[in-house]
């Protein structure tokens, strides 16, 4: 096997247009990998840290590229995210940074699939991946923390569960967002767009539900599949530790999880993430219990891709669905881990893009090397269709 030679940094613009950290990964027989760490806003409290870009790179330069350089197989992908564990020494990729840390794992599996001349999917899945596609979760109108004055729930997304291929499902999505735009003007409600690219007009949350129910069932009309309704209620965010402050809307913690469930029942939501706080296992556990054979209930903020976090929720049956974000734990293998032991337990995984995004389509591979049921990663703009068009692609080839 192939030894990787060298390993590089550079600072890159991401979506916000902040700067996010690249590496490079090159290989003794020419292989080569390039990927780009992505970055959240409404981050959870237990994520993996991103440092400050100058100093993960300087970590990188300096702790981890002599770690890999000359020393590691480029194909051993547990070996190359070992070495980073490695290079850290913390539980939390504080000291190199997770940025520094997801940037490299990607780049190097990159470019072990480049030496062995197949895709990224294909080198971490096998040779049987590549049959099954994710359901693509489109954010199509949102505020919270992606957007100012907006909605206060801060993600409105569609699933379109019926679609027949992964392309009529991206297509599907685009669609709504435009008819979301359409109906937005109609009512003459002006809107800009938040960080994910979806609509954030200054409306309420109900009026939100009326217009992306309304723009979900026409698109559902002009497709013949079904186009169910999800939500990321990101409740972290809007927690005090006493009360939940949706907008006007204040709630405890019985108040919220009624709530949600009569907006399950109300919207046949398919998805909801994180409807709670993220310290409370047992709120998600009875909410799990009162709406779990409907919807997805689904743990971000609550597990951020730990195993550890997960294997907590899993005991006390706080969800059934995990989002699965490599930056938010730093390696592709902890994130591989976190899924299959999603799947060995029910849960359906959601392998996720972040708010702050570049053109890199990792998560495109790493949903179908994994045989994901969901990616969420938007449903408009460069950024987000450079994972939706990655996975037309696989499709096409598969
Ligand atoms: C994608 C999300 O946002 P961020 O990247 O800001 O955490 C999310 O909360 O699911
Ligand atoms: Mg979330």
């Amino acid at each position: 096997m192939t030894r990787i030679e060298a390993v590089r940094y550079r600072p890159v613009l991401d979506s916000r247009g902040n700067k996010t950290v690249e590496a490079e990964v090159t290989t003794d027989s020419g292989g080569f990998g390039r990927a780009a760490a992505p970055s959240g806003a409404s981050t959870g409290e237990h994520e993996a840290v991103e440092l400050p870009v100058e100093e993960a790179i300087a970590a990188g330069r300096e702790h981890v590229a002599p770690r890999l350089e000359g020393r590691e197989f480029a194909g051993d992908q547990r070996g190359v995210d070992s070495a980073l564990h490695a290079a850290d020494g913390t539980e939390d990729f504080s000291e190199i940074g997770a940025n520094a840390a997801v940037a490299t794992s990607m780049a190097a599996a990159k470019a072990a699939a480049d030496v062995l001349g197949v895709n990224t999917y294909q080198h971490l899945g096998g040779a049987f991946r590549g049959r099954n596609f994710p359901t693509p979760l489109g954010n199509v109108l949102g505020g919270g923390a992606h957007a100012e004055d907006a909605t206060a729930i801060q993600e409105f997304l569609v699933a379109p569960t019926g679609a027949p291929s992964v392309r009529q499902a991206v297509f599907a999505n685009a669609a709504v967002h435009a008819r979301v735009k359409e109906i937005l003007e109609e009512d003459g409600v002006p809107a800009a767009k938040g960080d994910e690219g979806a609509w954030a007009p200054s409306v309420d949350d109900a009026t939100a539900f009326d217009v992306v129910a309304e723009a979900a069932d026409d698109v559902a009309d002009e497709f013949g599949f079904d186009v169910q309704l999800g939500l990321d209620m990101a409740a972290a965010e809007c927690y005090d530790g006493d009360e939940y402050a949706y907008g006007d809307d204040r709630r405890s913690t019985e108040e919220q999880i009624e709530y949600v469930a009569g907006l399950v029942a109300e919207y046949d939501l398919a998805y909801v993430e994180d409807p709670l706080d993220e310290n409370d296992f047992e709120a998600f556990a009875e909410l799990t219990d009162r709406v779990g054979d409907e919807t997805l209930v689904c743990g971000d903020d609550l597990f951020v891709t730990n195993t550890e976090r997960l294997q907590r929720g899993i005991d006390e049956g706080s969800a059934n669905s995990i989002l699965v974000k490599p930056n938010q734990i730093g390696t592709l293998s902890d994130a591989f881990d976190a899924i299959e032991l999603a799947t060995r337990n029910g849960y359906d995984a959601v392998v996720s893009h972040r708010s702050g995004e570049t053109e890199d389509a990792t998560i495109a591979h790493l949903a179908v090397a994994t045989d994901a049921p969901f990616i969420k990663t938007g449903a408009v703009g460069g950024e987000r269709t450079a994972k939706l068009n990655e996975l037309i692609r696989i499709a096409d080839e598969a």
